[in-house]
């Protein structure tokens, strides 16, 4: 489904500021993977999530997606396949217009019909059966403006239309990091809930070992512009907060201070 084959990204190349982020790496997700990804302040989680999206170009390797080789193409030309959620809840819903019509705006990705055309009846009860999967109540305030919600009902939001037209890829890059735990909870459970009832294939990045263990079937650590644990199946299901802490002191060979290591 995804295969990042030897992918290198240097910034600012040449400069005192030069940061060799992404070093020879390789990953391959099988449809249906739902990855979680850790790893330390700096280790190259977002800009693995960057190269996959497209931000920028890598410096070298290949980068596919389904069948398809993205590796050249520019970020605007990726986005059919992605779904993508920031840990911003302002980033991924447009807070001025309303809950609908945010929804309308996700549907109509990539389709020539504009927000003029307006929203028929048909859409409306779509929309309001979509909304009532969240269990927020968010479908009894269709016309509401998107600014008027909480943290945790925009970020589900967001999730909602980021996977509406099923991505062949969900990026989720610490999307619940900004919310209090309760609140994070929930997204989370949200998030299952989607992944699963669609079959996304997903990478999850989080600084919450529990949260990186509790939830996908695969997880992956990564440090220093590589990937230096990948566990999945019957051991990632027996995992502990502990098996990692032991896992990472092994494959990193350092040892850890607390789980800040790791966490960032
Ligand atoms: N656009 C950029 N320009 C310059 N340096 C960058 C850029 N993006 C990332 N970096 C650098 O690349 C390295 C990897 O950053 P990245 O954001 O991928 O880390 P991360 O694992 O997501 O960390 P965090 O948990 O802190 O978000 C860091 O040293 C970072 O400063």
């Amino acid at each position: 489904m995804l295969e990042l084959k030897n992918i290198y990204k240097t910034f600012n190349a040449g400069t005192v500021n030069e940061k060799m982020a992404l070093r020879g790496l390789n990953l391959t997700l099988e449809d249906g993977d739902f990855v979680t990804v850790i790893g330390g302040n700096g280790a190259g989680k977002s800009t693995m999530l960057n190269a996959i999206a497209g931000v920028w170009p890598v410096d070298q390797g290949q980068i596919l997606i389904g069948d398809a080789d993205v590796t050249k193409l520019p970020e605007y030309k990726r986005a059919k396949y992605l779904g993508r959620v920031f840990q911003d809840p302002m980033t991924g819903t447009a807070a001025t217009m309303e809950i609908q019509e945010n929804l309308a705006l996700a549907l109509r990705r990539g389709d020539s019909r504009t927000l003029k055309a307006g929203i028929t009846k048909k859409e409306h009860a779509k929309y309001r059966e979509m909304l009532a999967t969240l269990g927020l109540g968010l479908e009894d305030r269709m016309t509401s403006k998107v600014g008027l919600l909480s943290g945790g009902q925009r970020q589900a939001l967001t999730l909602l239309m980021a996977t509406l037209k099923k991505p062949k890829l969900l990026l989720l890059d610490e999307h619940t990091a900004a919310l209090d735990p309760k609140t994070a909870a929930k997204v989370l459970q949200t998030t299952d809930m989607i992944v699963n009832r669609d079959n996304l294939t997903t990478l999850m990045i989080t600084h919450n070992m529990k949260d990186a263990i509790a939830h996908g079937n695969r997880l992956i650590m990564m440090m220093d512009g590589n990937i230096i644990l990948d566990i999945r199946g019957e051991e990632k299901k027996k995992l502990t907060v502990a098996d990692l802490l032991r896992k990472f002191e092994e494959a990193s060979g350092e040892e850890f201070a607390n789980d800040k290591a790791i966490l960032g």
